[in-house]
């Protein structure tokens, strides 16, 4: 007996050793392997803590607020560590475009874990799924169905209608010298509209709009589940992101190129004497003006530039590679902070200024000029395959409801200046403060 238990010990105590050693020895050459075969060092990173790695310096709740400055103290390309997640901090222009150029398929993930019956973050969802054939199949569907141009031209009358009826909401609350809420307004809009482009139906316009809205969606949602095919779900995550890809990104668009007109007096005056001569006051604004009207173009440009409603691309290197002379190890994490680089004062003159002038194309050679510079340092809808699909839809509607805005009405609001406090709602970059005025028509366009 005592001889098996000896034995039974000594097997025991071997095999533990043995799977010391082995695990010894796949650290020393297998980590040493990966390391020298690229033969480089990982990008610069911070000082930081046991355990939590870099976690202490992103406390706060306007992350890309933290992280551009981590950037301007330590530099723009980045090796951070949350837990033992690597991450690669990007707020170089030139950074960013190497990567989304040079490494563009190995960044076509945004490495979010799937979880199938999350309706937005599965991987049955455009924005999350990898980079594969299904997110290929839904993209295309995406670019060419619903955002296609010629389903753009097909549904312009629903968005004109839309606007019309905005336009009517603006005029009576000028009738009866209400105040009008900017975001919340602007955010029935675009739900509208993209309710109306992918299901033909508007939501309720009383009060609780959003979470009649999510009732819609949560509707929408068991019908198709109520239908057996599987297949289904997809077809339901395609219509949900559609409806959120543009829903909030949109109507914060609209929320602070308002704020910036109201602060900025003479790019007040510049839009309105444009709109006035090109638009004219025997009509509304339609969206076929748009074209015709460069300066309104780069109001909304130059808002998203200040104001990205997403301050910071996600993505995953899926492979090992090398950027910039340095290392970067598979499955880490890529953050680039667009806010940062389109505030970047060696890219930008006064980068903090409000000036559309800067966006607007006047020649041939200066269009030119301007989608080089688009390319570089101008990322509001991302870059690469993974970018925006929704990026014509959103200066359209944008476009238009600014339009209408400021061709047809003037404001009063409380205090001299809107407040620009941010605020980050889940991955959304809005206004801290809701910003409300009470309008004053200018003039009626209809009889
Ligand atoms: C007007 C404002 C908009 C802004 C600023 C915006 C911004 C963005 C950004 C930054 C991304 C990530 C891009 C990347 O990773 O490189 C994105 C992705 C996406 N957007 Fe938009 N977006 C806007 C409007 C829209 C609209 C109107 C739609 C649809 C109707 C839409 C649908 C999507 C989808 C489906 C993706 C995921 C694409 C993919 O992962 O392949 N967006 N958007």
């Amino acid at each position: 007996m005592a001889a098996m238990i000896s034995g039974d010990f000594l097997d025991c105590s071997t095999f533990i050793l043995l799977c010391f050693f082995s695990l010894l020895c796949y650290s020393i050459f297998c980590m040493k392997t990966k390391d020298s075969r690229v033969g480089c060092d990982f990008p610069p990173s911070p000082p930081s803590l046991p355990v939590i790695g870099h976690l202490h310096l992103l406390l706060s709740t306007l992350v890309h607020k933290s992280l551009q400055k981590i950037s301007s103290n330590y530099g723009p390309f980045l090796h951070l560590r949350i837990f033992n997640t690597p991450i690669i901090l990007v707020s170089s222009a030139s950074v960013a475009y190497e990567i989304f150029r040079a490494h563009d398929v190995n960044v076509s993930s945004r490495g979010v874990p799937a979880i199938d019956e999350s309706l937005l973050f599965g991987s049955s969802g455009v924005i999350t799924a990898p980079c594969g054939d299904y997110w290929k199949f839904m993209k295309k569907l995406m670019v060419t169905k619903p955002l296609g141009p010629q389903a753009q031209e097909q549904s312009r009358g629903i968005r004109a209608d839309e606007i019309n009826l905005f336009y009517r909401k603006l005029l009576d609350k000028a009738r009866k010298k209400e105040s009008f809420e900017v975001g919340k307004e602007a955010m029935n809009l675009v739900n509208n509209i993209m309710c109306m482009m992918s299901m033909g139906r508007r939501f309720s316009e009383e009060d609780g709009e959003s979470e009649r809205l999510k009732g819609l969606v949560t509707e929408w949602s068991g019908l198709i589940k109520r239908m057996f095919l599987a297949v289904l779900n997809h077809i339901k995550a395609f219509f949900v992101e559609l409806l959120f890809g543009a829903s909030d990104t949109s109507s914060t668009k609209i929320l602070w190129s308002m704020a910036e007109i109201i602060n900025n007096p003479n790019v007040l005056e510049k839009l309105r004497k444009e709109l006035d001569s090109v638009v004219g006051k025997t009509r509304l604004i339609q969206e076929t003006d748009i074209p015709n009207l460069p300066y309104l173009q780069a109001v909304v440009k130059e808002t998203l530039r200040l104001h990205p409603p997403g301050p910071l691309v996600p993505r995953e290197f899926q492979k090992e590679c090398e950027i910039g002379g340095f290392y970067i190890p598979e499955k880490t994490r890529l953050v680039v902070n667009v806010y940062d680089i389109m505030r970047d004062p060696d890219l930008w003159v006064d980068p903090l200024k409000f000036m559309p002038e800067r966006l607007l194309a006047s020649s041939k050679s200066g269009q030119e000029d301007e989608r080089k510079e688009k390319v570089l340092k101008y990322l509001p809808f991302g870059s690469g395959r993974r970018g925006c699909p929704g990026s014509a839809l959103g200066y359209i509607v944008v476009g238009t409801a600014i339009g209408v805005i400021v061709h047809g009405f003037e404001w009063i609001i409380d205090g001299d200046k809107v407040n620009m406090e941010e605020v980050m709602e889940g991955v959304i970059l809005t206004m801290a403060r809701p910003l409300k005025f009470t309008p004053v028509t200018r003039y009626v366009p209809f009889p």
